[in-house]
């Protein structure tokens, strides 16, 4: 990889996956393939020694808000979203022991019998031993989403970064999906972000990560090997961090 000798620059990172990029090309649920090519890039990052929490999205199974645009209660759509964030992660460390990963899947809703009931001291100690930690059901609580439980978990395990796994390459002027000429940023502070209302995260989530000053790199996840670079300080996507970082 040019420029990098691939040493990690993170110690420990936070990932947010979301839903809809483990529906790969189906037009709901899980493909399977999606997370095995997953589990690999996560694994080459467990293999120099990085710590790597993971809070995966619902989008490719329930969203609160598009079952109660279709009349269901919000806080009911909300429930069935966090639980959809869970499936998503049974299966994701499904995929990671499969490649001989040590994966805890942690939920913000007690779940007993299924899996753990999220615990930071616990969560610290796994990700310390080198366990991959899948923080799931997004915060627990309605009216939240998956982007903010990723930004509140990175802060409290104390990442040194959170990543977006996205399908757009970074953060543009405006959606590049709407807008073919949209130009690409290679670094924001949280304050242009909010300024200038880009849509790539949700505004909660950017205000909880500019209160803790805790950076954010926005990457494409469809791009082979683009996760590893990240991780080795290759100049990947967009970060978005304080004025001075
Ligand atoms: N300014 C912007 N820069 C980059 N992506 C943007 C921007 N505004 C909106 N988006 C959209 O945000 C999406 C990324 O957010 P993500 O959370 O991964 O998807 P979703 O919200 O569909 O689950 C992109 O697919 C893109 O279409
Ligand atoms: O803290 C949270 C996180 C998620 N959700 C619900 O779970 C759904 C799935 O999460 P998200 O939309 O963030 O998933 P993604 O877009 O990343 O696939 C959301 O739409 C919400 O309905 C919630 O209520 N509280």
């Amino acid at each position: 990889m040019p420029g990098t000798d691939r040493q990690p620059k993170y110690h420990r990172i936070l990932l947010k996956l979301s839903g809809e990029a483990l529906m790969g090309s189906e037009e709901f649920g899980i493909d399977p393939k999606v997370l095995d090519r997953m589990a690999l890039e996560i694994g080459q990052l467990v293999g120099i020694g990085v710590q790597v929490g993971l809070v995966i999205g619902g989008g490719n199974l329930f969203r609160g808000a598009a079952l109660s645009a279709a009349g269901m209660e919000r806080v009911t759509g909300d429930h069935m979203g966090m639980l959809a964030t869970v499936m998503n992660a049974l299966a994701m460390r499904d995929a990671l022991e499969r490649s001989n990963i040590n994966t805890r899947v942690m939920s913000a809703i007690p779940m007993s019998g299924v899996v753990e009931h999220y615990d930071r001291r616990r969560a610290l100690r796994y990700l310390n031993s080198g366990d991959v930690v899948i923080f799931s059901a997004g915060t627990g609580n309605p009216f939240f989403t998956t982007d903010s439980a990723a930004c509140l978990r990175g802060i409290e395990v104390d990442a040194d970064l959170v990543l977006k796994a996205t399908k757009v390459d970074g953060v543009y002027d405006q959606d590049p999906v709407k807008n073919p000429d949209a130009i690409k940023f290679d670094r924001l502070t949280y304050d242009d972000v909010l300024d200038r209302k880009l849509g790539v995260m949700d505004l909660t989530a950017i205000c909880l990560v500019r209160d803790h000053q805790m950076p954010v790199r926005v990457f494409n996840m469809n791009k082979t090997g683009a996760l590893l670079n990240v991780v080795v300080g290759g100049d990947e996507g967009t970060l978005v961090c304080g004025s001075d970082a």
